[in-house]
């Protein structure tokens, strides 16, 4: 890692900073970096969008969304200094002509210009040409593009490709807002720091691995971009399969952007193709239906803000994904994603393989299996179901299963769990590719995806129905007790 003092400071360009991305997680997860003293002290924030505004209108935006979105009361002191990095600039982003503004309030000589674009993919193309002719740009200037890039490979390529007309590939930082999570990053420490799993974790001694993660929220008022989308789009083709490659990879020769990238990319290239042949037995959709979440009553899908009655859009999907490759061969990884569940819950459940042999019949017919189970949100931290004999002068061993539990919050007691958007927009200044998506990686995503859509496409079902508040539709429960498995509950 560099030493901090080397970072140079920079100008971040929010363009859309009014927007909902902007105020809702990015000048939150810049202020919450002022209070920990981690933005380089000549680093300044330039919000544009189109709207008319100036700079105090600007923090103002800022100081009502920290109001509105935040948890923590803004200090004083911190939003004093926060806020004189503010300033903002209209521009229509459609107009090529309006970047000229830029280089009034961007300076490429003694700061790193850092475009970080919070808009919709459609002007893309725009702010590249813009950025390009207004001449601010230098061989360290970066950008930074959230997901969804594209909907599907060929749109994905279309984005990159027009990203890569300005940029090189080294510039861009595309963002998955799950490797910024504290606890995604420390599967790395988990898998490459510590021999127990490190020589346990292939096929000789893991079963299966389980990956959840449930929401509780449904589609909170993105009909449009969510009906078009569907969940496994919009939370398997990034967040999930980014927790798989981590899970999966092989050890990486260091931890440079470079060598994760490429391990991770063989993990994408040995996922086992889905299509109309096995898509039946090996995915299953769902939607939801009313119900209720925490005694509260909640509309199903089709009753949301702006819905479309005759929508087939899954808003829960779970998978049997095989790795065709040497360390997982024949070992399951079953993955399921939905909005509306039971809780707020996303955790990698590892099952290791039963013993052959069992001598504590008394205590259990068939010996559990040992699990580990990594809790990503909420409540971090780790923990490892084991079994253990019942203190006591019983003439026979009685066993009970326990569990040792690493929870980060009781471990690490005075060090803060930083967000992941903190994380990701403060390695963007620092300029750390390590945490972002290479286009690579991205477009074998999609293709492993597509191949899953067009099936589904192919049979044209609908989505089986599901209660909103429950752990998703019946047939999710069929796709392990198919396997003799079970979810992790
Ligand atoms: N919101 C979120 O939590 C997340 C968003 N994303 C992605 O981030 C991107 C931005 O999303 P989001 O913030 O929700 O979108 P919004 O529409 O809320 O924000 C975009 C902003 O850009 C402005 N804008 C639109 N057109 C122009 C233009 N021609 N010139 C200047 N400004 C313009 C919009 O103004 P106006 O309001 O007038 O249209 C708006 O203020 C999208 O690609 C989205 O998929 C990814 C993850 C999470
Ligand atoms: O990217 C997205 O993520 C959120 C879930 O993020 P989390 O950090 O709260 O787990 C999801 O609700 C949203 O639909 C999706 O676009």
């Amino acid at each position: 890692m560099k030493d901090k003092k080397t970072y140079k400071p920079c100008d971040l360009v929010i363009f859309g900073a009014l927007g909902d991305l902007s105020r809702r997680k990015l000048l939150i997860s810049l202020y919450r970096l002022e209070n920990a003293n981690l933005i380089e002290p000549d680093t300044r924030i330039i919000g544009i969008d189109r709207h008319d505004g100036n700079d105090e209108e600007f923090v103002e935006t800022a100081r009502k969304s920290l109001q509105e979105f935040s948890s923590e009361p803004v200090q004083d002191a911190v939003w004093a200094r926060f806020s004189a990095r503010l300033s903002y600039v209209k521009i229509d982003l459609t107009r090529l002509d309006e970047y000229r503004l830029l280089n009034t309030v961007t300076d490429n000589k003694t700061r790193v210009l850092v475009n970080y674009f919070a808009v919709a993919p459609f002007l893309f193309k725009d702010i590249c040409q813009g950025l390009a002719k207004c001449g601010v740009l230098t061989k360290e200037s970066r950008m930074v593009m959230e997901k969804p890039i594209g909907n599907d490979l060929e749109s994905s390529i279309e984005i990159n490709d027009v990203v890569a007309s300005v940029f090189s590939e080294d510039q861009v930082f595309r963002i998955d807002h799950y490797l910024g999570k504290e606890t995604v990053l420390n599967l790395l420490a988990l898998r490459f720091a510590n021999s127990i799993f490190t020589t346990n974790w292939n096929h000789n001694t893991i079963d299966h691995i389980q990956i959840t993660v449930a929401e509780e929220v449904g589609i909170e008022g993105r009909w449009d971009y969510f009906d078009k989308t569907g969940q496994l789009r919009d939370m398997l083709q990034n967040h999930l399969l980014q927790i798989l490659t981590f899970i999966a990879m092989e050890p990486p020769v260091n931890l440079e952007a470079k060598s994760i990238h490429s391990e991770k990319i063989k993990v994408l290239k040995a996922l086992r193709p889905i299509t109309s042949s096995n898509v039946d037995e090996k995915t299953v959709r769902g939607q939801y239906t009313g119900g209720f979440i925490k005694g509260q009553a909640v509309p199903g899908y089709l009753e949301e803000d702006g819905a479309n009655v005759v929508s087939k859009a899954e808003t829960f999907v779970a998978l049997r994904v095989d790795i065709d490759n040497w360390r997982w061969a024949s070992v399951p990884f079953y993955l399921r994603t939905g909005k509306r569940l039971m809780g707020k819950r996303t955790e990698i459940v590892v099952y290791f393989k039963q013993l052959p042999h069992n001598i504590f019949k008394d205590s259990f017919r068939d010996l559990p299996p040992n699990k580990l189970i990594i809790h990503l949100q909420p409540n971090e931290g780790v923990e490892i179901e084991m079994l253990n004999k019942i203190p006591g002068i019983d003439e026979h061993i009685k066993l009970q299963k326990t569990r040792l539990d690493l929870s980060f919050s009781d471990a690490f007691k005075k060090n803060r769990i930083f967000g992941g958007y903190e994380k990701l927009v403060l390695e963007a200044m620092r300029g750390n590719p390590t945490l972002f998506l290479s286009r690579e990686e991205i477009e074998q995503a999609w293709t492993w995806i597509d191949s899953i859509q067009d099936a589904w496409k192919h049979y044209n079902e609908s989505p089986k129905a599901y209660p909103a508040g429950t752990w998703g539709p019946i047939a999710s429960v069929a796709l392990l007790a198919r396997d003799g498995r079970a979810w992790e509950e």
